[in-house]
């Protein structure tokens, strides 16, 4: 048999054979977001990001520019459109509600801890699914967190803020998130808290291969552990730029922003 008969018997044998298609594509994709107040105002207008697996995607702009909305549309905690916002290449609107928010897990500006133990915080999440945490694996997360072991036994009342973020952040890894939404997670912290946090997200990062979206006021923040970044304005993406280049910007709003800040 000549070769290229050869060839075309082993790709037909090759289409033949039923294999499961593997997704290939971005972790989460936002395609054409739009929304408005309930007197038409534009939060959000025509937005599209894509969120690669095992990056860092900032997300800057002015106040009221719509960040806090794009991110709650990631793990529906505002509902988006369908066909708008995806997961693994699926429309997060057609999964279940419970298992996006487990799966894009999220971190807000203040800590909310409910009252007792630092390991009962922790253990909480995945107790509701059945499983406990030892206590190897309650002070893992504490790592991961930039956490000392001894916080473990600790109450959550005493705790400073810097501490409480950090506990929300083990909370929230316990629940083994593919993808982190951080909403301005320093924002009430001091310095040294705040290198805490950052130190952690860029080992979860790098090290672990997490996904995560991370809103900030800081243009600093997001230049040290972003890998790209989105400026939004007034509802609109206008420029899409890795942190090192935002000297390049060209959109006028855009360089209005950063010139400002
Ligand atoms: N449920 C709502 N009803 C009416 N307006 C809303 C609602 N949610 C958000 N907005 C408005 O949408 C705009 C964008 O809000 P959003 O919180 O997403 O902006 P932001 O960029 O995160 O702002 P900030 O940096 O101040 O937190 C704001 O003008 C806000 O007042």
């Amino acid at each position: 048999m000549a070769i290229d008969e050869q060839l075309e018997e082993g790709r037909q044998h090759l289409l033949a054979v039923d294999v499961p298609q593997k997704y290939i594509g971005p972790k989460m994709a936002v395609k054409n977001l739009n929304r408005q107040t309930d007197k038409g105002e534009l939060i959000l207008s025509g937005v599209s990001i894509e969120v690669t697996e095992g990056t860092v995607v900032g997300i800057i702009g002015p106040s009221g520019s719509g960040k806090s909305t794009l991110l709650r549309a990631l793990n529906r905690l505002w509902e988006p459109p369908s066909d708008s916002v995806f997961l693994d290449g699926e429309d997060v609107t057609k999964l279940n509600v419970i298992s996006v928010r487990r799966r894009v897990g999220m971190l807000f500006q203040t800590p909310t801890l409910f009252d007792g133990t630092v390991a009962d915080n922790i253990r909480y999440g995945p107790g509701l699914q059945g499983k406990k945490l030892n206590d190897g694996e309650v002070e893992e997360f504490l790592r991961q967190a930039d956490l000392e072991p001894f916080f473990a036994q600790k109450s959550v009342i005493g705790l400073s803020v810097g501490q409480a973020q950090r506990v929300a952040l083990a909370r929230t890894l316990a629940n083994a998130p593919e993808v982190l939404l951080l909403d301005e997670p320093t924002s009430a912290l001091d310095p040294v808290s705040t290198q805490h946090i950052e130190n952690s997200i860029h080992n979860l990062c790098k090290r672990r291969g997490l996904t995560v979206v991370i809103v900030s006021h800081s243009i600093k923040q997001i230049q040290k552990i972003a890998d790209i970044v989105y400026l939004l304005v007034k509802g609109e993406v206008v420029e899409m730029l890795k942190p090192t280049e935002l000297s390049k910007a060209t959109h006028p709003l855009a360089l209005e922003f950063l010139e400002a800040s």
